[in-house]
């Protein structure tokens, strides 16, 4: 296959490297790299997007005015939310209708997948077809792939688990112990299908890969860049010396912020996400976070 991979960041390059050692034809575009995006998408037939989500509006931009070849296949790996609490990929079907689109997502820390570690992932799509060539096209021995047909589910674990990861970082750097640990990620889990299934995600991909597998790997690695935020918090840190000293992009900390407001506007209960968000706005030490969580309202597990 001719993949265009978009993003030379930790993720771009790690897929790139990935297609490559499976003889696909890979050119990779970054914003200050050698190639023009016009000739690295011109014969594409797979156009992966591994851009953080503050980049992907301007992107798509750029890549409509490159042209898209028809028929090509858009692979969104983005793990983030815009302004408007829209997932990437909505805002690759809005600019590009017509081309069959796939979300890959799972627990994949690039470092890993770099190292030729053993890994696992999904690629979802409303077309069989696309999802199934996307398959054939990253499966190896080391990487297994998946297939889905819930996109929405599948980006939105992706997505949602990065604010629980923060959490899970300020749990460990108070040395709060396993049990917390557990209970924060399997409440942390219930608030990722209270949102998905209110934005009409299955309730069941939340417990695959994409989901609770991403989950586990984000709140338990410290290569993770979600954690290593909340870890920081946790230390006492602020954010700002936090993300100056942080190698990539923490997607959980613009998309606390962002799911809090759409959570109180349209009353739903999302009560780690917003303690998270009152940490990383420095509005209350870790301790009170804490207390705040644990003295709720008794209630039912459901
Ligand atoms: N690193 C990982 O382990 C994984 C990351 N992801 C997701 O992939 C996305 C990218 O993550 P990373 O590669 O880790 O980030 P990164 O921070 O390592 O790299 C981001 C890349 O995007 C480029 N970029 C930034 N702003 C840009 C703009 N306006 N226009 C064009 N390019 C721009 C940067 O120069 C950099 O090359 C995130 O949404 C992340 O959640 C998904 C799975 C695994
Ligand atoms: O999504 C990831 C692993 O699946 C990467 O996690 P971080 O973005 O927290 O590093």
């Amino acid at each position: 296959m001719r993949i265009a991979v978009l993003g030379a960041g930790s993720w771009g390059t790690t897929l790139a490297q990935l297609a490559t050692s499976l003889d696909h034809r890979v050119q990779l575009w970054s914003r200050t790299g050698p190639l023009a995006l016009s000739a690295v998408l011109a014969d594409a037939q797979v156009v992966l997007s591994c851009l953080p989500m503050r980049a992907v509006a301007g992107v798509i931009e750029q890549v409509a005015a490159a042209g898209l070849p028809p028929g090509a296949i858009l692979v969104n790996t983005t793990k983030g939310l815009d302004a408007t609490a829209r997932p990437a990929s909505q805002l690759w079907r809005s600019a590009f209708p017509d081309w069959p689109l796939v979300v890959l997502s799972g627990p994949n820390l690039a470092a890993e997948v770099r190292a030729g570690l053993p890994a696992a992932t999904v690629v979802a799509s409303a077309s069989p077809e696309a999802a199934r060539r996307i398959q054939q096209c990253f499966a190896s021995e080391r990487f297994r792939v998946y297939t889905s047909g819930d996109q929405l589910g599948v980006e939105l674990g992706g997505v949602l688990k990065n604010v629980v990861a923060i959490a899970a970082g300020v749990s460990d750097a108070l040395g709060l112990g396993a049990n917390a640990k557990a209970a924060l990620i399997t409440r942390g889990l219930a608030e990722i299908i209270r949102v998905g299934t209110h934005w009409g995600a299955q309730a069941e991909t939340f417990y695959g890969l994409s989901g609770l597998g991403d989950l586990l790997t984000t709140c338990n690695s410290a290569l993770s860049r979600n954690y290593q935020v909340g870890f920081g918090l946790g230390e006492g840190r602020t954010l700002s010396d936090i993300l100056a000293q942080l190698v990539g992009t923490a997607e959980g900390v613009n998309t606390a912020s962002i799911l809090a407001d759409y959570a109180r506007r349209v009353d739903l209960e999302v009560p780690i996400t917003d303690q998270v968000c009152a940490l990383l706005g420095g509005e209350r030490p870790p301790q009170v976070a804490l207390a705040a969580l644990m003295s709720r309202r008794l209630k039912d597990e459901s």
